[in-house]
């Protein structure tokens, strides 16, 4: 069959208008464990998909012809690869190395938490509203579905607000070891600030790295730091980024610009000047939008996060160029923004002067 063929419009259509499978299929291996089963500390010896079922405690209804039917089309979107028998009787499974970052770590971290948390029932009923973000932007379409803004919403639910720190720690901790292998920009700081920073492993990492830091200081909403872990040498602060920042040397945030408004954002950016010495910097990791539209990874990845935010945190959060990052911070007392610098595909690293 000639490849125009197989690309034809229907083909293509009837891939996007199913495309809610994969995502619903990824979720049910994590829910499945599937992925730690196969992994087994790092043996990912190929699996059938009865041997997964037999490995887990799910009971005698569990079904392995259903089980393989989600592993071939995760294997068609290169999460598994998949192993076939020279007779064809029998179709096992490991992981490739996009599925390997959803199995846990020796810390037991991985993407399997964020990906649960990206697909909670609560995430999901706002979903089909997405068209609701055009025709009325003042309310999120999460909002109009549960009447507040997911952070209140997470607060109130210590479920939920522990199922999002452990899927920040997830997808965090491998891009802050890629950004300290590369980025040496905390030379001299003693007091550094991580203004969203969540459970504080960021700072963590920060710290371990650089040993003139005497004090961090991880500042996020009460009742996430609450629930922080305790780490030498770090402070935990409570209190809301649009209102006041606690001072230090240098300030870093990271996946925070994002999910506010220009506006909020410029307060976010004043606060931060305002807590910083002349001369001081904030070193701000977000995801930076291209110029252009395109079909690759990268494009879509921020596209897709970008529609993610619409829906859920803020109608008019946004990914941002950076000559966009560059007139906001302008605005708010940061008269340079140095060349940014990329770490991974997914975050830029942006550094403002003030
Ligand atoms: C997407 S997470 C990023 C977490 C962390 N910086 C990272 O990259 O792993 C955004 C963080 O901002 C915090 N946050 C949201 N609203 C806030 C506010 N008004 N003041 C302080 N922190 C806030 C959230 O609790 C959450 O930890
Ligand atoms: O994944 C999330 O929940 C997320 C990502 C970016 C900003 N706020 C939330």
């Amino acid at each position: 069959m000639e490849r125009s063929q197989i690309n034809s419009p229907t083909l293509a259509i009837m891939e996007l208008a199913n495309l809610i499978s994969v995502p619903m299929s990824l979720n049910a291996v994590v829910k499945l464990k599937v992925p730690d089963i196969i992994w087994q500390d790092g043996s990912n010896n190929p699996l059938s998909a009865a041997e997964i079922l037999s490995a887990a405690t799910f009971g005698p209804s569990a079904d392995a012809e259903n089980l393989q039917r989600i592993l071939r089309l995760l294997t068609s979107y290169g999460v598994f690869n998949e192993h076939i028998e020279e007779d064809g009787s029998e179709r096992r499974y490991s992981l490739t190395e996009v599925g390997k970052a959803l199995a846990a770590d020796e810390k037991g971290l991985s993407y399997a938490p964020y990906i649960l948390q990206h697909h909670q029932d609560a995430m999901m009923l706002a979903w089909p509203l997405v068209h609701e973000a055009v025709l009325d932007p003042s309310f999120e379409p999460f909002v109009k579905v549960h009447g507040e803004r997911p952070y209140s919403y997470y607060g109130k639910n210590p479920q939920m607000n522990l199922l999002m720190q452990k899927a920040m720690s997830g997808a965090s901790v491998p891009f802050m070891k890629a950004f300290l292998d590369g980025y040496d920009g905390f030379q001299g700081v003693e007091t550094l600030v991580d203004v969203g920073g969540s459970g504080g492993d960021c700072l963590r990492m920060i710290m371990s790295k650089y040993k003139s830091i005497k004090k961090g200081v991880n500042f996020d909403l009460a009742e996430v730091v609450e629930k922080a872990p305790q780490i030498p040498g770090i402070e935990h602060v409570g209190g809301d980024m649009l209102k006041s920042i606690p001072p230090g040397d240098a300030i870093f945030t990271k996946w925070i610009l994002l999910s506010w408004t220009d506006d909020e954002c410029k307060q976010i950016l004043k606060n931060c000047s305002d807590a910083l010495p002349l001369g001081g910097k904030l070193i701000a990791c977000e995801p930076l939008l291209p110029n252009h539209t395109d079909d690759s990874r990268r494009s879509r990845a921020l596209l897709q996060e970008d529609i993610f935010l619409m829906t859920m945190y803020r109608t008019k959060g946004k990914h941002r160029t950076e000559m966009e990052y560059r007139e906001l911070g302008l605005a708010a007392g940061f008269p340079n923004l140095k060349p940014n610098f990329h770490i991974d595909h997914f975050f830029t690293v942006l550094e403002f002067q003030k």
